[in-house]
């Protein structure tokens, strides 16, 4: 959280380029669950990857933080910083991972040691990554906790993880998963568990909190009203693929992909609360063995011929729009 904004002239902080990620599965089987990604996340810049349950964002989000189920295969390029995280030593991955790449699930609980108090944790974040004095590190974790709105910081440094809400422990869990500045933060439902109005002011906190130290956010949701609050840009994911990419303001606005529009026009219209992703009729094929062509084409209004054959992909990282034979010059226009 100190001044870093634009340490990297605002340029790409997170780039993955075609990449694939294979689970095994019984009976020597596997799963596709990612197959061929392009994005990037700039500096201080809100990603939204969004997409239904099973379209492959958590095993986006571990093949980023090297946690992937044992056996997996990653092909294409993880760039941290331009640095190629792809066959990293788990060593290696250790080191970065709390410093350069942090997380933050879906349960603070689960992050959080019960035991243990939750000042003496953040510290400890510090700790493992920085060569600083047990009393440094514990002052920049009483204000840490300040920074991320604990109220009476100094006095709530020794209490343990249950002596706090749901939404004071979501706190502290981003508290240290920013002690050390990460370039990158892969932010996986962050409030999916938490009531609706403690869910804005979560989120509105990790925006200013990014933004601010320029921290690239990749914010996984199944969830369009938590990525029209606070990302900048948005993934639409379907069966282990993007389909469109784009700002939030022109795929809310102009929704291309038909998968992108289903979802939009089938959020509640009435009011402007955050929801569940509507139900779209037929199923998400199985990625064990997915479709050759378009993945979305069987519940697709506006499958053709032509989507028997894969669709262009969105090549480009920052460019390349939407994945569809319809909009076949649009997804190679670079933009
Ligand atoms: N450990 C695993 N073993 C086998 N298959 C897995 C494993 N983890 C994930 N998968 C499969 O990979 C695909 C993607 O799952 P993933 O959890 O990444 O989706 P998701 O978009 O995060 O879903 P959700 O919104 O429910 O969290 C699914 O088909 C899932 O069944
Ligand atoms: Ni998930």
């Amino acid at each position: 959280m100190s001044e870093r904004a634009g340490r990297n002239g605002g340029g790409a902080v997170l780039e993955l380029h075609d990449l694939s990620v294979r689970i095994p599965v019984s009976g020597g089987r596997w799963v596709e669950a990612v197959g061929g990604v392009t994005l990037t996340v700039g500096s201080a810049e809100i990603v939204g990857l969004v997409g239904e349950s099973g379209c492959g964002k958590s095993t986006l989000g571990g093949a980023i933080m090297g946690l992937l189920p044992g056996g997996s295969r990653v092909a294409g390029e993880v760039l941290l910083r331009g640095q190629d995280l792809r066959g990293l030593a788990e060593e290696d991955y250790r080191r970065i991972r709390g410093d350069d790449i942090a997380l933050v699930s879906q349960d603070p609980s689960a992050s959080l040691d019960p035991t243990f108090p939750v000042g003496a944790q953040v510290a400890e974040a510090i700790r493992n990554h920085r060569d600083v004095s047990r009393r440094a590190a514990r002052e920049r974790a009483v204000e840490l906790l300040r920074v991320v709105g604990i109220p009476d910081p100094g006095a709530r440094y020794a209490d343990p993880p249950h002596r706090f809400s749901g939404g004071m422990k979501q706190r502290v869990v981003i508290a240290a998963a920013l002690a050390n500045d990460p370039a990158v933060l892969i932010a996986d439902e962050p409030t999916t568990a938490l009531d609706v109005t403690i869910q804005a002011q979560i989120l509105h906190l990790l925006r200013d909190l990014t933004v601010r130290s320029g921290t690239g956010v990749l914010l996984i949701t199944h969830d369009l009203g938590v990525v029209a609050q606070v990302c900048d840009r948005v993934a639409v994911m379907y069966a282990g693929q993007v389909v469109e990419q784009g700002t939030v303001r022109e795929v809310f606005a102009h929704p291309s992909h038909p998968y992108t529009r289903a979802l939009l026009e089938s959020q509640p219209a009435a009011h402007h609360r955050s929801g569940d992703l509507p139900v779209i009729p037929g199923r998400v094929p199985d990625l064990s063995e997915p479709p050759a062509g378009c993945r979305f084409a069987a519940r697709c209004p506006r499958a053709h011929d032509r989507c028997a054959a894969p669709p262009p992909e969105i090549r480009t990282a920052g460019g390349g729009r939407v994945s569809c034979w319809l909009h076949h010059d649009t997804a190679r226009e670079a933009r």
